[in-house]
C-alpha cells in the first residue's frame, strides 16, 4: 500500500461535480433574489410570503439537522460500536407526532414570525430575549461543527485545503442566503438533500459490490458482532440503550423538530396549518431513510473494512476521519463517484448552515431590532436583515475555527449541544404549552436552573472522562464485548461510578429530557411561591389544554377547575391541495 498520506485522487469531473453543487446553489439564491417579490420585505425574506407547500417544506425541515456530522458519525458510531443507535428511529414516531399535533396548532394559530414570540405572548418580554440569546448561542456553536466537520474529514484524507473548502462553502452560502431569503434557503434544501440521499446510495451500491454482495455484507457483520440486540438496560449512564435513543431521543426530536427557530420558521412559512401538519409528517419516511442509509453505510464499512489497518493513511485517529477515508478509497476508479459523495457531504452541510444563517437573521430581527424599533420602515429592515444574514454568515466562519480547537467525535458534540441548550429552551416552551399556571418569573427562574444545570452536568462530563473501550481498529472475529484495547478500558467498564461522578456520567441522549423536566420542575415550584399566573390573564391561544385532554374523564365542571384550560382558537378549515 502507499504510505504516503494523499494518495486518494479527486479528479477534474470530481472538482467538476462539486463546482456544479456550488454553482447551482448560487443559482437559486439569484433566481429568488430577482423573482417574486425580489426580497423587498422581510415577509417574503424571512418567511417566505407564507406561500410555501408542504413537499419543499418537509424536504427542508429534514436538511435542517441532517448535515454531514450525521453522514460521517452515523458511519462511525455503528462502525466502532454495531447497530444500537439504529434504535433513534423508535424515537421518530412521538418525536414527530407531538410537533405535529401540539406544537405546530398552537403556534401557527398565533400567527407568529419567530418562534420566541411566543414566549412573550405567554410569559413576558425577558423570558423572549433570554430564549432568544440561548438559541442564538445554541446555533453559532452548532453551525461551526457544521462547516468544519466535513473540511476536515475531506482534508484528512485528501488533502484538500481545510481553510480553502471552509472558506467556499461558507461564502457561498452567506451569499445565497442573503441574496435570495428564505424561499432560496428552502428550494436549495430541495436540490441538496436529492444530492444527499444521492451521494449515500452510490457509496452502499459500490461498496456492496465490492464486498460481495449483500449476504457477504450481512455474514461479516453479524460475524464481527455489530447487529446489536434491543438493549434494554435501564441504566441512565449507559450511552446507547433502547431506552436513553427511543425515549430520550423524543425529547431530541421535540427540542429540534418543536420548538426550534428553524423548524419552527418552516412551518410558519407553510401556506396553511394543513400544510405545516403534513410537511411535519413527511418528514418521518425521509428521516428513517435517512438514518438507515447512514446505518447501512457504516456497516458495509465494516465488512469491506475490518481488519485493515488504515491508520498510517490518515493524518488523524478520529473514526470520523476513517469514515471519510473508506469512502474514497471504495470509489476510487469510478470517475464522478468521489466527487459526488463530496458533494453530498456539502449538500448536508449547506442545507444546515443556510438554515441557521437565515433564523439567525430571523430571531435578532424580530426578538431582539424590531420591538425596540417599531418604526423602522420595511426596506430599512430587509436591508438589515439581509446584513445580518451576512454578519452570521462571517461568524460561522470564526466558529469553524473553534471547532477546530475542540476534539471529540462530531456527532457527540452535536448531540450534546443539541440536549444542553435545546433541552432548556424546549422545557420553556413546555411549562408555557402545558401549564398554565406558570408565571414569567417561574419560566426565568426555570430557564437559568436548567441552562445551569445542562452545564453543570455537560461541563462534569468533559473534565471527569475516562478514557473508554474506543478502537480504530477493533477485532474482527469476536463481538464488541470482548473488545477491550487495553486493560484499563477493562477497569473502566468494571469501576461503577458513584455520587458526582455518576451525575457526570449520564448518558448524553438524556441531556434534552433531564434539562426540559428541571426547567418545568423548578419553573412550576418558583411560579407556585411567587403566586401562580390567574387563568383570566394567560393570553388566549397560548396554552394547549393538556391536562384536559388527559383527564377526559373527568366532568367538564372539575375538568375546569382543575385544569384551566384556554381553549385554542377553532382551526380554520382549509381545503388546499398538497405543494
Ligand atoms: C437530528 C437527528 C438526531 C435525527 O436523527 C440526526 O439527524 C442527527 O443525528 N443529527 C446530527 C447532527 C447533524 O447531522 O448535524
Ligand atoms: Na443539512
Amino acid at each position: 500500500m502507499d504510505p504516503s498520506p494523499h494518495k486518494l485522487l479527486f479528479t477534474a469531473v470530481d472538482y467538476a461535480i462539486f463546482a456544479g453543487l456550488l454553482g447551482a446553489s448560487l443559482a437559486i439564491g439569484v433566481y429568488y433574489a430577482l423573482s417574486g417579490g425580489r426580497q423587498r420585505t422581510t415577509q417574503e425574506f424571512l418567511l417566505a410570503d407564507r406561500s410555501m407547500g408542504c413537499l419543499p417544506v418537509s424536504l427542508s425541515l429534514i436538511a435542517s439537522f441532517q448535515s454531514a456530522v450525521a453522514i460521517i458519525g452515523v458511519p462511525a458510531e455503528i462502525y466502532t460500536h454495531g447497530t444500537q443507535y439504529w434504535f433513534i428511529g423508535c424515537a421518530y414516531i412521538l418525536g414527530l407526532l407531538v410537533p405535529a399535533h401540539v406544537f405546530i396548532p398552537v403556534l401557527y394559530r398565533l400567527k407568529l414570525s419567530s418562534a420566541y414570540q411566543y414566549l412573550e405572548l405567554r410569559f413576558s418580554k425577558a423570558v423572549r430575549i433570554c430564549g432568544t440569546l440561548t438559541f442564538i448561542f445554541q446555533t453559532v456553536v452548532y453551525m461551526g461543527l457544521c462547516i468544519y466537520a466535513p473540511a476536515f474529514a475531506l482534508n484528512a484524507v485528501t488533502g484538500i485545503k481545510l481553510w480553502g473548502t471552509v472558506l467556499a462553502t461558507g461564502l457561498v452560502c452567506t451569499l445565497y442566503t442573503t441574496l435570495g431569503g428564505l424561499k432560496a434557503v428552502i428550494w436549495t434544501d430541495v436540490f441538496q438533500t436529492v444530492v444527499m440521499f444521492s451521494g449515500q446510495v452510490a457509496v452502499i451500491v459500490v461498496g456492496v459490490y465490492q464486498t460481495g454482495g449483500p449476504s457477504e455484507v450481512w455474514k461479516k457483520v453479524w460475524e464481527g458482532g455489530r447487529i446489536s440486540g434491543l438493549n434494554l438496560n435501564p441504566d441512565p449512564t449507559e450511552r446507547h440503550t433502547f431506552w436513553t435513543l427511543a425515549l430520550g431521543g423524543v425529547f431530541l426530536m421535540w427540542a429540534l423538530y418543536g420548538v426550534n427557530q428553524s423548524q419552527v420558521q418552516r412551518y410558519l412559512s407553510s401556506r396553511s396549518e394543513r400544510e405545516a401538519v403534513r410537511s411535519c409528517y413527511m418528514v418521518f419516511p425521509s428521516l428513517q431513510l435517512a438514518l438507515a442509509l447512514s446505518c447501512v453505510m457504516g456497516l458495509i464499512m465494516f465488512a469491506r473494512y475490518c481488519g485493515e489497518d488504515h491508520s498510517h493513511q490518515l493524518q488523524s485517529t478520529k473514526a470520523d476521519a476513517m469514515v471519510i477515508y473508506f469512502v474514497m478509497d471504495m470509489l476510487q476508479g469510478f470517475p464522478g463517484l468521489p466527487g459526488l459523495f463530496v458533494a453530498c457531504l456539502f449538500s448536508a452541510a449547506l442545507s444546515t448552515i443556510s438554515s441557521a444563517f437565515n433564523s439567525l437573521a430571523t430571531v435578532t430581527m424580530e426578538d431582539l431590532i424590531k420591538p425596540q424599533f417599531p418604526a423602522m420602515s420595511e426596506r430599512r429592515a430587509t436591508l438589515l436583515s439581509k446584513a445580518l444574514a451576512m454578519f452570521y454568515g462571517l461568524l460561522c466562519l470564526a466558529m469553524a475555527y473553534v471547532t477546530h480547537l475542540m476534539g471529540d467525535s462530531v456527532l457527540l458534540v452535536a448531540l450534546k449541544i443539541f440536549g444542553m441548550v435545546g433541552g432548556p429552551i424546549l422545557g420553556l416552551f413546555c411549562l408555557g404549552m402545558f401549564f398554565p399556571w406558570a408565571n414569567p418569573i417561574g419560566a426565568l427562574a426555570g430557564l437559568a436552573g436548567g441552562l445551569s444545570l445542562s452545564f453543570w452536568v455537560g461541563i462534569g462530563s468533559i473534565l471527569n472522562q475516562t478514557p473508554g473501550p474506543r478502537t480504530l481498529v477493533p477485532d474482527c472475529r469476536s463481538g464488541l464485548v470482548s473488545n477491550s484495547s487495553s486493560s484499563s478500558a477493562v477497569i473502566t467498564v468494571t469501576l461503577r461510578p458513584s455520587g458526582l461522578q455518576r451525575f457526570y456520567s449520564l448518558s448524553y441522549m438524556w441531556y434534552s429530557g433531564f434539562t426540559c423536566v428541571s426547567v418545568i420542575f423548578i419553573g412550576l415550584i418558583i411560579s407556585f411561591l411567587t403566586g401562580p399566573i390567574r387563568e383570566e390573564d394567560v393570553t388566549p391561544g397560548t396554552v394547549f389544554p393538556l391536562l384536559g385532554k388527559l383527564l377526559f374523564f373527568l366532568p367538564e365542571n372539575v375538568k375546569q377547575k382543575l385544569c384551566c384550560v384556554t381553549p385554542l382558537p377553532q382551526m380554520v378549515r382549509e381545503k388546499h391541495m398538497c405543494v
